[in-house]
This record gives C-alpha cells, sequence and structure tokens, in this order.
C-alpha cells in the first residue's frame, strides 16, 4: 500500500471508531476485508489510528471536522508532511482538499483541546497531579514503549538480550525495574521469538514489573492474585519466589490462558472459582479494575470513553474489592492494592477510606510511578495486618 493508501484505510477505521466501534475491533474488521494488505500495511495503519486516537481533539482542530478525515488531515499537519502528496486522490489515496479544507482547521485553543482531554477530566488531572497534570496528559499525546520482562526461572537479562538478537529483536535493559527490557527495534516479532516460546520473556509494562519488584515476598508462604484476570501480575511474583500462589478472577474466563502461560513460565499457579474457601494468605495482591489512565497511551480509546458515571462506578467496586480482599488476609499478612490510575479517587483516596474503615492495618508502602519511557503511571499500595 502507498503511504497514502494507507492513510485511507486510517481514515474508514476512525470513522468506524468514531461512530462507537472499539479501535481493535474496527482494525480487525478493516484487516479482515483487506487482504492485499501485507503486515507492515496493517502495523502502519494501526498506527496511525492509534496516535489519531491518543490525539483526537487536537487533530480535530487541526483538521477542521471531528472524522476519520479530518482526524488524519489533522496529523498530517501536524507533522508537517506533504499534505497534497498524501491527499492525491491518486491510487487509493483520500481524495485531494477541497477548498474548505485547504483554508479550514485552527490551532488547538483550550486546555482540553491542547491537551487532548474531554473538558470534563480536566479538574480531575489537576486535583490527582497537581503541578504534573499537564506533564502527565501531554505524555498520554505519545506511544507508550514496549517493554518485556524476564523470566529469572529460565534465564538472566544478559542471556536473553543476546536470545532477542539472534531473532532480530534489539532490547536494552532499563532502570525502572530489575528484569526489565525495552524493545526498541523488531517490537512486533516477540511473539513468534525463541525468548517468548520458550517463557524467558513476557510482555510487561515496566511500571507493573517495578511495582510486583517492591513486594515483599519474604515469609509468604501462601500468595493470592485476588484480580488475577490474565495473570500478568501473579507471573511476575511466581518468577521471584518458591511461595504458593493462587489466582481468582470474578470473571473465571480472563484468567483461561494463565494456565498455558504459567506452564511456559515454569512457574505453577493454582486456579481458584471461590478464594473465600481455602486458608488465609500471607499476601493478597488487588490489581484492582480502574479507568486505565495510567495506561491510555495503549488504549486511546478510552480516555474519550470514560465518565464521571463510570469512575465513581469504578471507586465504588475498588473499595469493594479491598473490604473482601482484607477478610482473606492472615494476621501479619499483607494486602497490596495496585492501579494503572493517575486518578486521586482510585489511588489515595481508596487508600485512605480503607484505613478508616479498618483499623488494625499498617501502611507499609504508598508509591506511585509516573507515565515515562519506561513505563505507565501504576499506583502500589501495600498494608500489614497488625495482629
Ligand atoms: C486490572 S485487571 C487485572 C489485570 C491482571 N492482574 C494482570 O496483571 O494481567 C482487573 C481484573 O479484576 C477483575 N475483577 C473485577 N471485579 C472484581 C471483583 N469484584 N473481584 C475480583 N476480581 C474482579 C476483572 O475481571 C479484571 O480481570
Amino acid at each position: 500500500m502507498t503511504p497514502g493508501a494507507r492513510i485511507a484505510a486510517a481514515i474508514g477505521v476512525l470513522d468506524a471508531v468514531l461512530a462507537g466501534e472499539a479501535a481493535e475491533k474496527a482494525l480487525t474488521g478493516w484487516a479482515r476485508g483487506a487482504r492485499y494488505a501485507g503486515s507492515k500495511d496493517r502495523a502502519a495503519v494501526r498506527d496511525h489510528v492509534y496516535q489519531a486516537l491518543r490525539c483526537k481533539r487536537s487533530y480535530a482542530c487541526l483538521g477542521g471536522a471531528m472524522t476519520g478525515r479530518g482526524l488524519m488531515l489533522g496529523a498530517v499537519r501536524d507533522a508537517n508532511e506533504p499534505i497534497g502528496a498524501l491527499f492525491s486522490g491518486e491510487g487509493h489515496a483520500p481524495a485531494p482538499l477541497t477548498a474548505d479544507e485547504a483554508a479550514g482547521g485552527h490551532q488547538p485553543e483550550s486546555d482540553g483541546e491542547r491537551l487532548d482531554l474531554p473538558d470534563w477530566m480536566l479538574s480531575l488531572f489537576d486535583e490527582s497531579l497537581g503541578k504534573r497534570a499537564e506533564e502527565a496528559a501531554l505524555a498520554l499525546r505519545g506511544r507508550a514503549p514496549l517493554m518485556l520482562r524476564v523470566n529469572e526461572r529460565r534465564a538472566t537479562r544478559d542471556e536473553v538480550i543476546a536470545i532477542l538478537a539472534e531473532d532480530g529483536l534489539a532490547a536494552e535493559p532499563v532502570a525502572i525495574a530489575p528484569m526489565a527490557l525495552r524493545l526498541d527495534k523488531g517490537a512486533r516479532g516477540v511473539a513468534n521469538s525463541r525468548a517468548f516460546i520458550e517463557g524467558m520473556v513476557e510482555l510487561q509494562d515496566g511500571s507493573s514489573q517495578a511495582a510486583m519488584a517492591a513486594l515483599d515476598l519474604s515469609g509468604a508462604g501462601r500468595v493470592l492474585d485476588y484480580c488475577a484476570g490474565g495473570g500478568g501480575k501473579v507471573l511476575a511474583l511466581a518468577a521471584r519466589a518458591d511461595s504458593a500462589f493462587y489466582a481468582h478472577d470474578a470473571a473465571p474466563r480472563r484468567m483461561a490462558d494463565l494456565p498455558a502461560r504459567a506452564a511456559r513460565a515454569g512457574v505453577d499457579v493454582q486456579l481458584l472459582d471461590d478464594a473465600e474457601e481455602a486458608a488465609l494468605y500471607d499476601l493478597v495482591l488487588c490489581d484492582a479494575p480502574c479507568s486505565g489512565s495510567g495506561t491510555w497511551r495503549r488504549s486511546p480509546d478510552e480516555k474519550w470513553r470514560l465518565s464521571a458515571e463510570r469512575l465513581g462506578e469504578l471507586t465504588r467496586i475498588q473499595g469493594d474489592i479491598l473490604d473482601r480482599a482484607q477478610a482473606l488476609v492472615a494476621p501479619q499478612g499483607q494486602l497490596a492494592y495496585a492501579t494503572c490510575s493517575l486518578f486521586h479517587a482510585e489511588n489515595e483516596a481508596q487508600s485512605d477510606h480503607f484505613m478508616a474503615r479498618h483499623p488494625g492495618w499498617r501502611e507499609t508502602l504508598r508509591r506511585r510511578w509516573p507515565i515515562g519511557d519506561e513505563g505507565d503511571g501504576f499506583y502500589l499500595w501495600v498494608v500489614q495486618r497488625r495482629s
């Protein structure tokens, strides 16, 4: 596909997303009908779509319309690319600009336009992040790094770097977590690489890795991941210690891939339908459902989909999860609460409300990871039961 044809494809996908379809589904739908598109074409269209969604408001200003075409025109203007060559109407490229389009569009003006946030969310960013609110919002306009976690049960970081290189993947160690690697080149080949197939690496964001590395597993004989989902967190913990690991999720089908992932990683994780039935645990991790705002570089359509009502609902669910999970912690045991949210209501406020509801716990850790070159926004809070 030509560069113009890729833009035309992105316009179609963006129109479907603007009409309410999830980005991933719209991209899959397009790819199914575009047998002519090679893997590089599909990757390029995907990049266009995701970048346009990260910067939806500002691109719509620059392009003069909140349409797929407006967004891609805004993207091309933002990148100072040659509009006439890309919107040429030739082959499968989008039609040339109309006179209105050529004269239209404006620089983003309001804070919401400039920071690519819905207006209602500006105060939430300010309250949650203070002086760092703008920096965080601007960081969400860029691409997330591609991060791997080395499975220390299978290989060292240096060994994995060499093995990835054999498959043409260039990885470098980064400081955020002891087993973290950042991939700069060949990122799309990970799933077919020997290192991945043989369980030496998992895809995992740097901040999630750092948070799991910060948990104290010494003396934790029984560890429960109460909101295990696909199991990324419990696998990171199981790589570090020989405790007995258990996984639970309110939607058990989300754990469907976990047994295969654990087998690949050479660790044992027991899936539980009912976490309440078993004996108490020395560590219960609640990686709670949240707005995901710290990860919106990866799922930018969610930035525009979140509502104040949904955020309120999420905070109620988080409080309920903490209340249930604390009852599963053994005397002197730990309760860890984690989110990939930037918002105070889902993080510190949740911790403070828990302490007000539940005397008898001692806080041992409270930490935020900002959105950066090595990881997403993340929050971790740990308390220990006094007796
Ligand atoms: C942030 S995701 C977990 C991600 C996972 N820990 C990982 O690292 O891949 C949150 C999970 O919590 C689950 N969940 C939602 N409500 C829950 C509840 N009341 N109790 C337990 N799990 C719940 C969701 O099904 C979802 O899989």
